[in-house]
């Protein structure tokens, strides 16, 4: 039997929700990961430092017993934020990151920026205190085409910033082309990125080919398959500028199967399994404790947890189609291929 031991994987880009939702997906991710930066797009969204900690509060008491399980809180970047507040909540380590949303580019992002010159000394202070900043790193003008939306954002938005801000340090968030990977690759020690488990197993002829399966829209929206092997051999170089944010973004089944679904695709129950699958593929699996578990403590200048999981390869792993909720389903993702390996207990 094949067995792999890795330090305890961290997610570096998860959606938890609040709520009666928070309560349902908490536990899938508490089962395996030690640590994972919460994003901060609730409705109304997370944007002050007392806001911060009283979403942590929540999450807190709705971890189960016995988890050791640290959420990492951060803010959500609007036009007002107040550069004094944002300080103080990182200086007595409430925060870990700021969330840059451009505004309208993905789910509940309408407070996001629309005139970055506004957020510039915000930025700036970053800079100084050396706070990252996670990016939603798409264009949202309607008429750049949605498959071209994360390049032209790095050409229009993101390399400005980072040329106008020296020492400003980016998380660019769940990458999805060959255009992001050898921007980050290049990019030095400021830079890196996260990448999903989706988007390391589909492309988007498995959105749309054979009939539309919305449980795999999501954005930044799969591309084609030649920018899904630039995601699996970044993810499984050891190249210290990526590792794993799932990006585990649970929506209601009633709310994703609509004439106007939305997007999020929600991978926290298996997540390990799929990952490692895609790193066994590539015979690459010496790499996999580099993106799960080294490379994101490592850009955000954090220890690795000191604890160890232990993954196991054997007959295919099966999990539940879905998890509940008190509101109704949420539809866990189905890679579409057998998967492997399992976290053992
Ligand atoms: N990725 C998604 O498709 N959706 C995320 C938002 C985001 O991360 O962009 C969500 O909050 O549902
Ligand atoms: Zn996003
Ligand atoms: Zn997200």
């Amino acid at each position: 039997m094949q067995t792999l031991t890795l330090r305890r994987p961290d997610d570096w880009h998860l959606h938890l929700r609040d709520g009666a939702m928070l309560r349902a997906v908490l536990p899938e991710t508490t089962r395996h990961f030690g640590r994972a930066i919460i994003m901060p797009n609730l409705v109304p969204p997370v944007v002050t430092g007392r806001e911060a900690a009283e979403y942590r509060d929540r999450i807190l008491s709705a971890k189960p017993r016995g988890s050791k399980f640290q959420p990492l809180m951060t803010l959500y970047l609007t036009e007002e934020t107040e550069v004094r507040d944002l300080r103080a909540a990182a200086e007595i380590g409430l925060i870990t990151a700021v969330k840059l949303y451009p505004a309208g580019a993905t789910t509940n992002s309408a407070s996001g920026v629309r005139d970055f010159s506004k957020v510039r000394r915000v930025l700036e202070n970053m800079a100084q205190i050396g706070l990252p900043l996670c990016v939603h790193g798409e264009v949202t003008d309607s008429e750049i085409d949605i498959f071209d939306r994360e390049a032209v954002f790095i050409d229009r938005v993101l390399d400005p910033i980072r040329r106008d801000i020296p020492g400003l340090r980016v998380v660019m968030e769940h990458v999805t082309t060959s255009d992001a990977v050898s921007y980050v690759r290049e990019g030095g020690d400021d830079i890196g990125a996260t990448i999903t488990a989706h988007h390391l197993i589909i492309n988007r002829n498995h959105i749309l080919a054979g009939g539309i399966k919305p449980h795999y829209y999501c954005l930044p929206v799969a591309k084609r398959e030649t920018h899904r092997q630039a995601l699996v051999e970044a993810a499984t170089s050891g190249d210290t500028s990526f590792f794993l944010g799932t990006d585990s973004a649970p929506h209601l089944d009633a709310a994703k199967l609509q004439p106007c679904g939305c997007a999020g695709c929600f991978t926290a129950t298996n997540t390990m399994s799929l990952v490692a699958e895609v790193f066994d593929q590539q015979d690459a699996l010496e790499k996999l404790e580099a993106f799960t578990s080294l490379n994101g403590p490592a850009f955000y200048r954090l220890e690795p947890n000191a604890d160890t999981i232990t993954m196991v390869k054997g007959d295919p792993v099966s999990y539940p189609d879905h998890i509940d909720t008190e509101d109704g389903p949420v539809t866990v993702f189905d890679p579409g291929m057998p998967l492997h390996w399992r976290v053992e207990y």
